[in-house]
């Protein structure tokens, strides 16, 4: 890849790479955009087979968090760190102070919190370098994203099931999960609670088992979760998950889950439109976790959190309608809305203005 080329073609601002001999650190900062603020999203350790497939992870999460952020209507610009180790095994105190460090020099351009593989107290540990973090264990703070996440997903899943079904009830229908990690097990919760048949799958047997007791659910091979005759696909796990491989084999009318880049390419999102699918937009539906974390901005407030996570709902239903109306595919409704915004903002702020950061006012 070369990069300059990819970052022009995408409009990114900075990448960082971060390297701690000493704790092992190597993490990549990728900031997108910040016109709308500063660059908020979470940090994910994962063991990568290449150090290029390391930065296009990041760079295309980073992506996801400015539309995310910009369509979830928050004051925040989009960016995301990768940690390139293996999470149960590479971690280590000083790896997550020197991150944090890295973080500090960026002195507010980029706001961490959790994500795959890093932890509560993996963010307490950030937290001892800077207060560029969420979600850590204190008292002010919004804690764990994953819960409100699921809820999120859980009011996203209703969403869609009313444009696809007619009805927004899921009692009685049938929900494959693929991925039963944090995120996906409290939607089950929800699910399970209101009367969804559920089906999963997870590379990790525990997690199976525990929402197999847990909720009744059926555990299929994580390979044969496509193939399930289901109404509704979750994909709780990692992205590109919809693909020319797994397309044809898909039985649902709905696909709404939790994990980030779901579509392989756009031309996924094209044919999906095509064969009728209803498609909830990835980084619509799951805004729910970034919204409970930005609240702590403002001093955190759990109520006020939740209310605005449950505009999930009606932020799909105005994707859906943009869709249907313009006969476009449903990711494209959700980039016009976050565009839409980002681009009024950009605009708007075209007159000079003297802040705190400028040379001028060093005088
Ligand atoms: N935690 C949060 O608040 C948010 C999470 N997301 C996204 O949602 C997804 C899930 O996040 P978490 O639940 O926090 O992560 P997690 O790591 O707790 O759960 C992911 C689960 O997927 C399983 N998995 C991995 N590869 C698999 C495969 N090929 N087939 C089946 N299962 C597989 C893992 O074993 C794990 O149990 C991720 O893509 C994440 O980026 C998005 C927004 C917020
Ligand atoms: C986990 C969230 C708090 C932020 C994020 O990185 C995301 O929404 O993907």
């Amino acid at each position: 890849m070369e990069i300059f080329t990819y970052m022009e073609k995408y409009d990114y601002e900075q990448l960082v790479f971060c390297q701690d001999k000493n704790s092992g650190l190597k993490a990549i900062i990728a900031i997108h955009d910040t016109t709308l603020g500063p660059a908020l999203g979470g940090t994910r350790m994962w063991t990568y087979d290449s150090e290029a497939e390391a930065i296009e992870d990041a760079l295309r999460l980073a992506k996801g968090m400015t539309y995310k952020n910009a369509a979830a209507g928050l004051d925040l610009g989009g960016g995301k760190t990768v940690i390139i180790g293996d999470p149960k095994k590479d971690k280590n105190p000083e790896m997550f102070r020197a991150f944090g460090r890295y973080i500090q020099g960026l002195n507010g351009r980029y706001i961490t919190a959790e994500d795959v593989g890093t932890t509560e107290d993996d963010m307490d540990l950030i937290h001892l370098e800077t207060d560029f973090v969420t979600g850590t264990s204190e008292a002010s703070s919004s804690g764990n994203p994953s819960p409100v996440t699921a809820y999120g997903i859980y009011k996203g899943i209703k969403a869609a099931a009313k444009e696809a079904f007619g009805e927004d009830s899921v009692k009685g229908r049938t929900i494959a999960i693929q991925g039963v990690g944090n995120v996906a097990y409290a939607l089950c919760e929800y699910l399970h609670e209101e009367g969804a048949k559920l089906i999963v799958a997870d590379i990790n047997k525990a997690a199976v088992a525990k929402a197999v007791e847990a909720f009744d659910a059926k555990a299929v091979d994580p390979e044969d979760i496509y193939d399930v005759d289901c109404d509704i696909y979750s994909p709780c796990a990692l992205g590109a998950t919809i693909n020319e491989e797994t397309i044809p084999r898909l039985k649902a009318k709905v696909i709404a889950g939790s994990a980030n880049n779901q579509l392989k390419t756009t031309e996924h999102g094209d044919i999906i439109h095509e064969k009728g699918i209803v498609y909830a937009p990835d980084y619509v539906i799951n805004s729910g976790g970034v919204i409970n974390v930005a609240d702590e901005l403002h001093g955190y407030n759990q109520a006020r959190a939740k209310k605005k996570v449950e505009t999930i709902y009606d932020s799909l239903n105005k994707v859906f309608e943009i869709s249907r109306r313009d006969n476009i595919p449903t990711y494209v409704a959700a980039d016009r809305m976050a565009e839409e915004r980002i681009e009024s903002v950009r605009n708007s702020r075209n007159q000079f203005l003297l802040n705190n950061h400028h040379v001028l006012s060093r005088r």
